[in-house]
């Protein structure tokens, strides 16, 4: 029976909205074997909360992938044992779509290629970047160009290690993608694609204090303030303790703070910002995972 391993993610870094994402030492494990009916036990992050029936979205890559070959979609069996907290900004519904398409391709002997479960993830996911580095690890860039997908992974810069202020209040994505405008300044989208294009060159030549310069953002933080009490002060909180950048991870609720090293007196201090504007948050240090899904 196929296992899973799959990483969260922290999707944008940032400027790149909809276009970076990096994976990290966070896991989700999920098993799936074919069944006469469709049955769902979670373990862990979202046992209350996530759906057992067939708008469950593991189950509906999984499907997804049979259909695409040809093949009469069976019941399934799936466990999820899962580590990444959900609807905090880390990626745990891509890590299920992920999931249940690799679980899935490798039930049926693996007819699709890496570039085809990407495309097809970022098509249920319906925004690649977080989809991308779960399946690929490391920082990838890509774009969704109609049904398809392009993509570049870079390995993630040494010595760069993550300070994540995670709420306990949850905020989907669909709520935090609503608050954005339809249209933007022009200066707004030279202010932030100026500094996607640096960040990456940054992230290349392995310069991490050039990455920190790089990471502010206009499309899409300012918005979504209102949504995350205390964030402009867990942000500065995170900078005078010592990180190169702080942004919201992925839609957010929570913050992750971009750290030479480990720096734990960032995250004590984005904890402490959070619980003076009444959020109660958990720290964790986590460091960029290099690789993405695997079976185990
Ligand atoms: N293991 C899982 N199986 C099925 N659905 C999941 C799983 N984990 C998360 N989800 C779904 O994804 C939703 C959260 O996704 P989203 O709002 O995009 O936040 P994030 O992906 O940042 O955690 C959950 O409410 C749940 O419906
Ligand atoms: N680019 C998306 C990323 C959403 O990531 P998630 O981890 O919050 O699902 C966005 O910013 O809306």
């Amino acid at each position: 029976m196929p296992r899973v391993r799959v990483p969260a993610t922290t999707a944008n870094l940032g400027p790149g909205f909809d276009a970076l994402g990096l994976a990290l030492e966070l896991y989700d494990y999920v098993s799936i074997e074919e069944a006469p009916e469709l049955e769902i036990t979670v373990q862990g992050e979202g046992e209350n909360s996530i759906p057992r029936g067939p708008d469950n979205i593991a189950y509906r890559a999984a499907a997804a992938v049979y259909a695409r070959v040809g093949r009469k979609v069976p019941g399934f069996k799936i466990a999820f044992e899962n580590h990444i907290p959900v609807a905090r900004g880390l990626g745990s519904s891509a890590a299920a779509v992920v999931a249940g398409l690799v679980g899935a391709n490798a039930l049926l002997g693996y007819p699709l290629p890496q570039e085809e479960l990407v495309s097809l993830a970022a098509r249920l996911e319906g925004h690649p970047d977080n989809v991308a580095p779960a399946l690929l690890g490391g920082l990838v860039v890509v774009v969704l160009n109609g049904q398809q997908v392009y993509y570049q992974r870079l390995d993630p810069p040494p010595g760069l290690s993550l300070q994540v202020a995670i709420p306990h209040f949850t905020l989907s994505t669909r709520v935090s993608r609503g608050v954005l405008p339809a249209m933007v300044p022009v200066e707004d989208a030279v202010f932030n694609l100026s500094r996607t294009a640096l960040l990456i060159a940054a992230a290349q030549a392995g310069d991490l204090e050039l990455m920190g310069k790089a990471m502010e953002d206009r499309l899409h933080q300012p918005y979504r303030l209102r949504l995350i009490p205390g964030m402009p002060y867990v942000f500065e909180a995170a900078l005078k303790a010592g990180a190169l950048a702080v942004t919201l991870s992925g839609s957010g609720p929570a913050v992750i703070a971009f750290c030479r090293g480990s720096l734990p007196k960032v995250g004590k201090a984005m904890k402490e910002a959070f619980e003076e504007h009444g959020v109660k948050c958990e720290v964790k240090e986590l460091k960029p995972a290099s690789q993405g899904a695997i079976l185990c």
